[in-house]
């Protein structure tokens, strides 16, 4: 394959293809992916033969932990979002979609008999939020009963308010314990569900931008983009993206809080080092696996997964967790990994049992005895007995320890779930606590003082600069940050927007140098340390939530408008010049009247509202409803035009916000499954949100209703000022 090949961004392309098939909904994809899954004989002799010999379940369990690999896996959700809006929505989840299938009776894909839906709520997850149902993903796109739980799913998964996610892989961010405060490290990060959970548990706090931030880092550049992706459904500007091999991950810095003239190097209170893997614990998600497993896999994984723990522990603070994990069965790839790091590290890193964490879930301690094998399934107990050919591919460290030193690790604090346990996928996590500095951190550090001594009696021997970091890869946009309230455009937005005297404006950016600013980002003050400081030294892809957008538009005197990712960050330095508090019934009629070529008449608006905007000044709003019952609050973007209020979301927002205040979304809620004929007048003219709805991925966010400057488009806008 030549090198232009291997640079094609897959996931550009898989949008570009999803584009495509948006066009034509009836089509169906070229390479139809569930065909050929169903074809896949879920057997192979190897893997069984290797996983008895390895003893990863009791022998009574045996058969129940193959049967249920074979099955298709559950589907899994979470409900996401800040407090009040997740818990509306969870409620709506209750009342209106698991009561319609509560008693429902379903024959999935690959039972014989009709079984009952039964929801289930996650014991372990934190608030009930996350649930999972006794059906596969496509039990759940092809049967017509359901198809109102689908358009939720999806429709809810593009607005932010749920997250698809196999209910194992939920596990490392809960017990990885995040704070608001604290500074985490993903490691090994894309496509980024967990990323999400992350930065969900940061932002714990409604209405407060946190004082930490997570830095999500993946290896692939093209699925950092993935991470863009789940990065922009979040709409934190405390999140960034970097490209970079975990196991070298450069050293950062950061300035020192109690003094700002210095710097000191940047250690992480949470690390995330969900590891690559031979993924044989997803089976039940990836039957191919079935077609390719081997031995050889586990064997040849285990030195990155190492090279990647031991670099995240020497990234982790004294008194910082780390959780490792894995989704394969494989003791090489798990208890071997972290006994060949324990075994080097000595007490300064120790393993902790964080069931109480957990409750009501069912697992396997850690194994502490396991057997290395060769691609040929010749099992060893000792290294002496590897033959020379083999001993590159199983090597010494990944014996288990010997009995009598089994107390010094405490491998049984590890976790293992296995399929069969709760109808999930498999899993693996264990939890890290470092307690003092790694030994050769301490004698790094000794060198230093030693040499920095040195220096001083040196002092015309200077060392010449030290040369840029080379960085491969596509090339980035800079990240060019405001230099305070005097940058060009600044005056405007601060005059326009009423900005409080506290909104600090070298937290925004641009991602061009030269020429007019189009989109404007926003990140917390701590982010904007991270990149200044280490910009020259690893690669970041993507920080920044946008939160202005250029529109030069005649009837609004700043000539840039509001965007909803950023609203949520920005909305507290924004004054009373441009918020209207409008009544329930009146964001009802401007949500359903989301044509923006014919938004709604001021004079449809109830007396209270008409009052408000009447001497409110043309352009970009904020449009603000709290219900003083459920403490509902919704935070929106409108526009005030010469005759008229509209919101300026996306179609999927508008549904999610439709659904929590209750109103009649019927028109977006299309039932696929009904002849194109049977679909009424109005869903027609309203084809771009059905096809949102039910042709194009979860994963994909719909633009603004206008040409506005959004990424996708990043053209300015000349808004239709009705
Ligand atoms: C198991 S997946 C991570 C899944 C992710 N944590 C999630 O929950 O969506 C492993 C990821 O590690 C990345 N990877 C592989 N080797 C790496 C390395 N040396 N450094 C950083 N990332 C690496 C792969 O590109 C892959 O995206």
């Amino acid at each position: 394959m030549g090198r232009r090949n291997r640079n094609v961004n897959k996931f550009a392309q898989r949008k570009r293809e999803r584009k495509e098939q948006a066009k034509n909904p009836q089509e169906k994809p070229a390479a139809d992916t569930r065909k050929h899954y169903e074809d896949i004989v879920r057997e192979n002799a190897a893997f069984e033969e290797y996983y008895k010999n390895q003893k990863v379940c009791p022998e009574e369990e045996w058969l129940d932990f193959m049967t249920s690999l074979k099955e298709n896996l559950p589907t899994a959700f979470r409900i996401t979002g800040s407090k009040c809006e997740a818990d509306a929505l969870l409620n709506i989840v209750k009342s209106e979609y698991f009561s319609d299938i509560l008693n429902m009776k379903i024959k999935n894909e690959d039972k014989e008999e009709e079984e009952e839906i039964k929801p289930i709520s996650l014991p372990w997850y934190p608030g009930g939020l996350a649930w999972q149902l006794r059906l596969s993903r496509t039990d759940i796109r092809r049967n017509e009963l359901l198809y109102k739980l689908h358009n939720f799913l999806v429709a809810e998964t593009a607005a932010g308010g749920v997250s698809r996610q196999e209910a194992v892989s939920m596990i490392p961010p809960v017990v990885l314990k995040v704070e608001p405060h604290h500074k985490v490290l993903d490691m090994c990060a894309a496509p980024g569900s967990k990323t999400a959970q992350l930065i969900e548990f940061l932002h714990a706090e409604e209405d407060k931008v946190p004082t930490g931030f997570v830095m999500a880092n993946d290896v692939d550049n093209s699925r950092c983009y993935m991470l863009v992706h789940q990065a922009k459904r979040l709409n934190s500007p405390c999140i960034l993206i970097t490209n970079h091999d975990s196991a070298v991950m450069p050293s950062l810095i950061t300035t020192d809080e109690k003094d700002p003239t210095v710097t000191k190097p940047l250690k992480f209170d949470r690390i995330l080092c969900d590891v690559p893997c031979s993924g044989d614990a997803t089976l039940r998600k990836n039957p191919d696996i079935w077609l390719k497993w081997s031995t050889g896999n586990g064997n040849n994984l285990h030195g990155i997964q190492y090279r990647i723990l031991r670099r995240g522990c020497e990234l982790l603070a004294v008194g910082g967790r780390l959780v490792y994990s894995t989704c394969s069965f494989n003791p090489i790839e798990n208890e071997a990994v972290i006994h060949r790091l324990l075994q080097e590290i000595g007490e300064s890193v120790k393993l902790v049992d964080v069931s109480d964490m957990l409750p009501g879930l069912k697992f396997h301690k850690g194994m502490t005895h396991w057997r290395p094998a060769s691609k040929d399934m010749v099992f060893y107990d000792k290294y002496e007995d590897v033959p020379e050919k083999w001993q590159t591919v199983v090597r010494p460290q990944m014996f288990p320890p010997k009995p009598e030193d089994l107390d010094k690790y405490n491998l049984e604090k590890c976790i293992r779930i296995l399929p069969h346990h709760q109808d999930t996928g498999g899993f693996f996590v264990a939890v890290f606590e470092k307690t003092s500095q790694l030994p050769w951190e301490k004698a790094e550090e000794q060198k230093m003082e030693t040499n920095e001594t040195a220096e001083v009696s040196k002092e015309e021997k200077k060392e010449p600069p030290k040369k840029k970091r080379r960085m491969g890869g596509y090339r980035e946009d800079p990240f060019v940050f405001f230099s305070g309230d005097t940058e060009d455009v600044f005056p405007s937005i601060k005059e326009y927007y009423d900005l409080k005297s506290d909104f600090d404006s070298t937290c925004l950016l641009t991602r061009c140098h030269v020429g007019k600013k189009k989109n404007i980002y926003l990140v917390s003050s701590v982010v904007k340390d991270v990149v200044q400081k280490n910009e020259n030294n690893i690669k970041i892809i993507n920080t920044g939530v946008k939160t202005f957008v250029r529109c030069d538009n005649k009837n609004m005197t700043c000539p840039f408008r509001l965007s909803q990712e950023g609203l949520p960050s920005i909305s507290q330095y924004i004054g009373p010049k441009r918020r209207v508090n409008i009544l329930k019934e009146d964001l009802i009629l401007v949500l359903q009247n989301d044509n923006p070529s014919n938004p709604p008449d001021i004079k449809l608006f109830s007396e209270h509202t008409q009052n408000l905007v009447k001497d409110f000044a043309t352009g970009s709003c904020i449009l603000e409803y709290q219900d003083t019952e459920s403490n509902l609050k919704l935070t929106l973007v409108g526009w005030r035009g010469v005759h008229s209020l509209r919101a300026y979301t996306a179609t999927p927002d508008t549904v999610h916000y439709l659904r929590l205040l209750g109103a009649d979304y019927s028109k977006y809620d299309v039932n696929k499954f009904k002849k194109a004929s049977d679909v009424s007048d109005e869903a027609d003219t309203n084809n771009v949100a059905e096809v949102s709805q039910c042709s194009t991925s979860e994963n994909e966010p719909n633009g603004d209703k206008e040409n506005n400057g959004d990424v996708s488009t990043n053209e300015t806008s000349n808004i239709n000022s009705t």
